[in-house]
């Protein structure tokens, strides 16, 4: 049986018209499926109106225990609250949760001798049952990017690690289809020219436009995830605009589709 994992970005997000677009169209999409959110863009915001300085360290944000407080509100509360709220408009039976909430996802918190990274969780379980029994009942997930730890502490998790992370979990079950959605019209041969867009990324191809500098910031740690889920056992992964999303679901071509050769 087919599973469809979508993660959408922080940029998305932020914008109320494009999210609701999005939303509409994710509710077009036939269940089992999951959608897990970022929110960058926002905790940056609420961040900076609390007087909270943000430092991003290899796409990873640094998290103390002030900036712990703004990720839990943000995504666990605002975020993903809202987000359910919408889809249950569209008619999507819409359950929000932080990978604490039912145990569903265990991290370990991110040790790096160089630097110190804070509440960063590194994904070490996910309960795939746990998260297949709400979808037997026709339930979406939707997770917050926000896992725990056996101490109990909540921990800041990158959300493209954790729908890789989720989609791989999910092989076991499912066929998955993992789509990456944010803002652009996939992976861009020139950052400069939003139509260049490379329709069929390979390992060795990204490395060559890695090394060139074309593919630079959050998309490196994006790609590394897409790689790394086709790698696992993931049969599908896209990287595409949120306004592709059903395209990239039902035909199987939008934006830049992954291939291990
Ligand atoms: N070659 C490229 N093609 C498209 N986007 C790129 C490329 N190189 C870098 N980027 C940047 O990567 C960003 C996507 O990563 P990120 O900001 O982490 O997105 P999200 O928050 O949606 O996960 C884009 O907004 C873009 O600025
Ligand atoms: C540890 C870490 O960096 N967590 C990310 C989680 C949010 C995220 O990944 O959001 P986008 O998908 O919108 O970028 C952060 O706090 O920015």
């Amino acid at each position: 049986m087919k599973l469809t994992v979508v993660k959408i970005g922080g940029n998305v997000i932020d914008n109320p018209a494009f999210c609701k677009q999005f939303l509409r169209d994710f509710s077009d999409i036939p269940s089992p499926k999951i959608l897990v959110h970022g929110g960058g863009k926002i905790a940056t915001q609420v961040a900076e109106k609390l007087g909270i300085e943000t430092v991003m360290v290899e796409g990873r944000r640094i998290t103390d225990k002030a900036m712990l407080d703004v990720v839990t509100m943000v995504y666990g509360g605002l975020v993903n609250k809202s987000l359910v709220a919408q889809m249950q408009h569209f008619s999507d039976n819409a359950i929000g949760l932080t990978g604490a909430d039912a145990g569903v996802i265990l991290s370990q918190k991110r040790l790096v001798k160089t630097v110190d990274y804070g509440f960063v969780g590194d994904i070490e379980k996910v309960n795939s049952t746990f998260i297949d029994s709400l979808l037997q009942q026709g339930i979406v997930p939707v997770f917050a990017p926000l896992t725990f730890d056996k101490e109990g502490n909540m921990l800041n998790t990158n959300a493209d690690t954790q729908a890789q992370a989720i989609a791989v979990a999910m092989t076991g079950t499912y066929e998955v289809n993992l789509v990456y959605c944010f803002e652009k019209k996939g992976v861009l041969s020139d950052p400069e020219d939003d139509d260049a867009v490379i329709a069929v990324l390979k390992p060795e191809d990204y490395e060559k436009y890695k090394a060139a500098g074309v593919i630079n910031k959050g998309m490196i740690p994006k790609l590394d995830n897409a790689f790394k889920a086709l790698a696992d056992g993931v049969s599908q992964v896209t990287i595409c605009h949120a306004k592709e999303v059903k395209l990239a679901v039902k035909d199987g071509v939008a934006g830049t589709v992954l291939k291990t050769e």
